[in-house]
C-alpha cells in the first residue's frame, strides 16, 4: 500500500484566527503614529504576505505610506507588540487539534508552510500546544522565496523526507493555491479563512469546516488512483 500523502498547511486563516493578535499590534503601532485603528474586515484583506506587508498596508490604508526607511522600524516595533501577547487557544479553528490527531495517527507526514516568520510560527503552534504534529516548518523567512513562490513547499517536503506522490496543500487564500500550483501538488482552499470567493481561486477541492478535511484527503486519494485523474488542477 501507498504511503499516506504529506499535508502541508498554511496558518493564519487555515489553523488559526490571526485577526484578534494581529489587529491588536498594528492598532497599537498605528495609535503610536497618531493613527486611526483598521477595522476586522481591513486585517483580514491585509494578511497573507507577511508582516512587512501587513504593517505597509495598515499605513498605507491609514494616511502617508510608509517611506521605506521607515519600514523597517516600525516592522520591528509591530513584532514587539505581537511577540508580547500570549497565544490565545480560542484562535484555533474548531477542530483542528482532533482532525490533525487523526491525520498524523493515519501516518500522514504533516508541515507547515507560512508567510510569518518562522521562529514565530514555530512558538505560536508549541503554545497552542500543536507544536507536535508538524515534521517540518517553513517561514516567510526561511528562503529568499516566500508563498506563492513553490520554493516553501518544495522545502517542507524535503523537510519531511520526500519528495513523495500525492502531496497536498491546505490553504486559505491565493498564495497557497499558487504555490501549490506552481509546486505541482494538490491543493484544498478552507473557505472560512482570508482569501476572498473561493470561486476566483482554482483549488482543486474546497471545504467549510477544518473537520472537513479526512473525507477531502479520501477524495483526493481516490482521484489520483483513478485512471484519469483531474487533480492537481484540472489535469488529466
Ligand atoms: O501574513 C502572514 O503573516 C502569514 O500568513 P499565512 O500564515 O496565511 O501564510
Ligand atoms: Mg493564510
Amino acid at each position: 500500500m501507498a504511503r499516506p500523502a504529506p499535508v502541508i498547511f498554511d496558518l493564519d486563516g487555515t489553523l488559526i484566527d490571526s485577526v484578534p493578535h494581529l489587529g491588536q499590534a498594528l492598532n497599537r503601532l498605528l495609535g503610536e503614529w497618531g493613527r486611526t485603528s483598521v477595522t476586522d474586515a481591513m486585517l483580514r484583506s491585509f494578511i497573507g504576505d507577511g508582516p512587512r506587508r501587513l504593517v505597509e498596508r495598515g499605513f498605507a490604508a491609514t494616511g502617508r505610506a510608509l517611506s521605506r526607511e521607515e519600514v523597517g522600524p516600525a516592522l520591528a516595533r509591530f513584532l514587539d507588540f505581537y511577540a508580547v501577547l500570549p497565544a490565545d487557544p480560542g484562535s484555533i479553528y474548531p477542530g483542528v487539534p482532533r482532525t490533525l490527531a487523526r491525520l498524523a495517527g493515519a501516518g500522514h507526514p504533516i508541515g507547515l508552510c507560512t508567510n510569518k516568520p518562522q521562529a514565530i510560527a514555530r512558538d505560536l503552534l508549541d503554545e497552542l500546544e500543536l507544536l507536535p504534529f508538524f515534521g517540518a516548518i517553513v517561514g516567510g523567512d526561511s528562503l529568499p522565496q516566500c508563498k506563492p513562490a513553490p520554493e516553501p513547499l518544495l522545502a517542507v517536503l524535503t523537510a519531511l523526507g520526500g519528495p513523495f506522490a500525492g502531496a497536498i496543500m491546505v490553504g486559505d487564500g491565493p498564495n497557497d493555491i499558487a504555490a501549490a500550483h506552481a509546486a505541482g501538488i494538490v491543493s484544498i482552499l478552507v473557505s472560512y479563512g482570508y482569501g476572498g470567493e473561493p470561486a476566483d481561486l482554482s483549488a482543486d477541492l474546497v471545504i467549510d469546516r477544518f473537520t472537513d478535511l479526512p473525507d477531502a484527503l479520501e477524495a483526493v486519494h481516490r482521484n489520483l488512483a483513478s485512471p484519469h485523474p483531474t487533480f492537481p488542477f484540472g489535469r488529466s
